[in-house]
């Protein structure tokens, strides 16, 4: 069967039974080959505990041995998370040919909008999803034109969380800090103080026919420098740990947190950005809301000086923009 589009098939194609071939995974990478690990969980923080029990053994300590936690009393309250769903939500439902009005173009450089994938190649396998991609932070750089303006709260809710989560996002980025012995606000201006960029997006991964064939987003590290995303509650968040997928577990309340590159850049490798994939399933939609984290595209970064020395911890990672960064991971140069 020829299928245009991702969204013709998931969208109008509801009844095929068989996948085709481009979202088809080679055997060694389909989730019915590389089934998770059973009896291991992922690390969950309560972030009402002292800053220092925090700081010494449990949020620095996860983002070196994980490169991810969930964390639990983070400070953003349950109504707003639910309102951001139903925006999220409110927007998925729409008529295909009303989102497509607001289709990106990434091949040319337009990332924001809707869309299906950001790393295109003919050679490779097609993610099962489709999502909204697009600036939340710092207010001079966003254009709200390009969000979404159904419903008509989307634009206030989102505002409201995106807030909120640059708020907890200070907080880590001071826990993880002080995790390598460094003055709390050190990550945070490395990565451009008050110019700190953040990103929405909201993943969609329609009910497919296949599952156990395909993947929702393939194996990455996010190329920012911290993520934050809550799932709507259905299961398919794996993330790797010593040779092995985990399945993340839905809790209910938790914002997850993943390291990304930047992080591992800036740290010199002590805190690793966490390898992640998502697997679909037959019956249920799923969804998430990811707010990556990244420094403006002109800021250089490279190991801190902090942590380098010729001898004992020579830099494990060269020193460019994060511009030279993505433009070199999104068409897979060496960095
Ligand atoms: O949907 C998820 O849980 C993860 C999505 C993801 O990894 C991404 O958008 O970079
Ligand atoms: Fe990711």
């Amino acid at each position: 069967m020829e299928v245009e589009s991702f969204q013709d098939l998931a969208y109008n194609g509801g009844t095929t039974q068989q996948l085709p071939p481009q979202f088809i995974r080679p055997s060694h990478e389909r989730p019915e080959n590389t089934k998770a690990i059973e009896g291991v969980t992922v690390p969950v923080v309560s972030l009402s505990q002292p800053h220092e029990v925090l700081v010494d053994q449990q949020v620095s300590k996860a983002c070196m041995e994980w490169g991810f936690v969930m964390v639990t009393n983070h400070g953003i309250s349950s109504t707003l998370i639910q309102r951001l769903k139903e925006v999220g939500e409110g927007f998925f439902a729409l008529p295909l040919k009303e989102k497509q009005a607001y289709a990106n173009d990434a091949a040319n450089g337009k990332f924001e909008g809707y869309g299906t994938r950001m790393i295109k190649n003919p050679d490779e396998k097609t993610e099962w999803l489709d999502y909204f991609f697009h600036l939340a932070a710092p207010p001079a750089k966003v254009n709200p034109q390009i969000w979404p303006k159904h419903p008509p709260s989307y634009r206030e809710v989102t505002e409201e969380y995106n807030k909120e989560i640059l708020k907890l996002t200070d907080k880590i980025l001071e826990l993880l800090s002080e995790g390598l012995g460094l003055e709390p606000n050190t990550l945070k201006s490395s990565l451009g103080g008050e110019d700190i960029e953040a990103e929405m997006k909201i993943n969609h991964y329609p009910p497919c026919p296949q599952p156990e064939l395909a993947l929702g987003v393939e194996p990455h590290t996010d190329m920012c420098a911290l993520t934050l995303l809550v799932p709507n509650g259905v299961a398919g968040l794996q993330v790797w740990k010593d040779g092995n997928w985990v399945a993340v577990d839905c809790l209910p309340g938790a914002i997850l947190v993943h390291v990304g590159d930047q992080i591992e850049v800036l740290s010199n490798g002590k805190y690793t950005g966490v390898l992640h994939r998502t697997l679909v399933n037959k019956e249920r939609t799923r969804m998430s809301w990811a707010v990556f984290i990244a420094p403006p595209h002109d800021k250089v970064i490279g190991p801190l000086t902090q942590l380098v020395d010729d001898d004992q911890s020579p830099p494990k990672y060269s020193t460019k923009t994060f511009a030279d960064y993505r433009y070199r991971k999104i068409n897979k140069l060496p960095q």
